[in-house]
Parts: structure tokens; C-alpha cells; sequence
């Protein structure tokens, strides 16, 4: 069985600011990419961000099968995997170590660690880099590290905010088939992003103007 998340009625502010996303209702279902349109600054970032338990509610709230989504530490041990805009990455560590780094720190042995981080920057083309410092990749190449590193982490929901914003055609095209082959394997998959083509290529879609949902398909 997958793992599926509510946010219902959400609204969010930072700090003592007006909320800037407001009485959001979405689910994200396993086996399907439900993308996240809007123009810049319509709330998407601060919604995969309450998802992904890094901002705490206004109003309303966000469940991950039925347990309200309590902080970052919560969400991470229920397998919801956020790879987030600014990628995220340490910039001093190999393309590789980030990878074996997170996967250590949820409790994979070091030679399972290995394994995976070699399955998954194959899986993006980045074999090559493997051993590279992510200061030395170029802006593409550590938007793949993080995508590959996402999903190496295998969670039950992935959380992909804007993860092709830097991506050429062919390895856009790459990372949406590998989000999509995500949902295949059962996993609920949200993904931020500004292009039209690969929304209407997604399962759903919930488009936010202002913090408001404004349409939502499927
Ligand atoms: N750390 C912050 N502190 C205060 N306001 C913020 C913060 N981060 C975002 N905001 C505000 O929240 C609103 C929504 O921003 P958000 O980053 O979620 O939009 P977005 O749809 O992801 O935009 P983009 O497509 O440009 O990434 C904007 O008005 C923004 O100015």
C-alpha cells in the first residue's frame, strides 16, 4: 500500500506576515504525479514546503495516511523525500558522498549506500561525476545530483520543486519519465513546476494564483 497526503484547507504564513498560500485542498495519491502550476510567488514553494513539514500550518493541515505531518523530522520518517528548488546539495562534498550521506543517515549499510548512489546518478547520466565536488558541477548537473539523490531515498512520496528549471530537452525529458516511473512504483509524486507541457502530461494538477487554488484537474 502507498502512502498518500491531505492538505486540507491549508493556509500558511511566515512569521507574523499574512498568509501567503490559503484554504489549499489537494490530495497527492501513490501512483500519480499531481503537478503544482502557478505564476512565481503564487505559493508553490511554501506548499511543498508544508508538505514536506518544513512550515507549520496558519489553518488547516497536512496528513500523511491520516497523522497530521508534525515537523520535518516527522515527514522525513514517514519517507516524504523533498528535492527543493535551490537544490539543496553540499557544495563541498562529491556528487557521490551527498548521496551516501543521506542514505546513511536513514539507516542503509555503507556498501547498500554505495550500490544506490551508483544506480541512481547512472539513472541521471551523472556516472561521470561521481566523484566530482557539486561546486565543480555545472547548474544542470547538480539539479540531476539532487533529483538522483531524491530518488535514491526511494520514499513513498517524492516532493520535486521546479527539479527542471536548469535541465536541457533531453534531460528534462529524462527526470519527468523518472518522476513518472516514481508513481509507477507506487510512490505519490508532487512536482512544482512553470511548464505547461509537462503539467498536462501529469496525472492532476492544481494551479495557484496568490496563494489560492484557482483550478484543479483530476
Ligand atoms: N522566507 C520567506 N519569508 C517571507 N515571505 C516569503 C518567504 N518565502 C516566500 N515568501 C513569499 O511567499 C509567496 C509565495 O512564494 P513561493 O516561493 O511559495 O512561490 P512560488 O510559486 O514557488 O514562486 P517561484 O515560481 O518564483 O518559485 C511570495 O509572495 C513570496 O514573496
Amino acid at each position: 500500500m502507498g502512502t498518500t497526503v491531505v492538505v486540507d484547507g491549508l493556509s500558511v504564513a511566515y512569521g507574523r506576515g499574512e498568509p501567503v498560500l490559503r484554504d489549499v485542498t489537494v490530495t497527492a495519491q501513490p501512483g500519480r504525479v499531481l503537478a503544482v502550476t502557478g505564476p512565481s510567488g503564487a505559493g508553490k514553494t511554501t506548499l511543498l514546503s508544508a508538505m514536506a513539514g518544513l512550515l507549520p500550518p496558519a489553518a488547516g493541515g497536512v496528513a500523511v495516511d491520516g497523522e497530521a505531518v508534525r515537523d520535518r523530522d516527522h515527514a522525513v520518517a514517514r519517507g516524504i523525500v523533498l528535492v527543493p528548488q535551490d537544490n539543496g546539495l553540499a557544495a563541498i562534498l562529491t556528487a557521490g558522498e551527498n548521496l551516501q550521506v543521506a542514505l546513511i543517515a536513514t539507516g542503509v549499510s555503507p556498501a547498500e549506500a554505495r550500490r544506490l548512489t551508483a544506480a541512481s546518478l547512472e539513472r541521471l547520466g551523472l556516472s561521470g561525476q561521481t566523484d566530482q565536488l557539486v561546486e565543480e558541477l555545472s547548474g544542470g548537473q547538480q539539479q540531476r545530483t539532487a533529483i538522483a539523490r531524491g530518488l535514491a531515498l526511494g520514499g513513498g512520496v517524492l516532493l520535486a520543486d521546479e527539479v527542471t528549471s536548469e535541465l536541457d530537452a533531453a534531460n528534462r525529458q529524462r527526470v519527468l519519465d523518472l518522476l513518472h516511473d516514481e508513481a509507477g512504483r507506487g510512490a505519490a509524486v508532487v512536482f512544482a513546476t512553470h511548464d505547461p507541457e509537462a503539467a498536462a502530461a501529469c496525472d492532476a494538477e492544481l494551479h495557484l494564483v496568490d496563494g489560492r487554488a484557482e483550478l484543479v484537474r483530476g
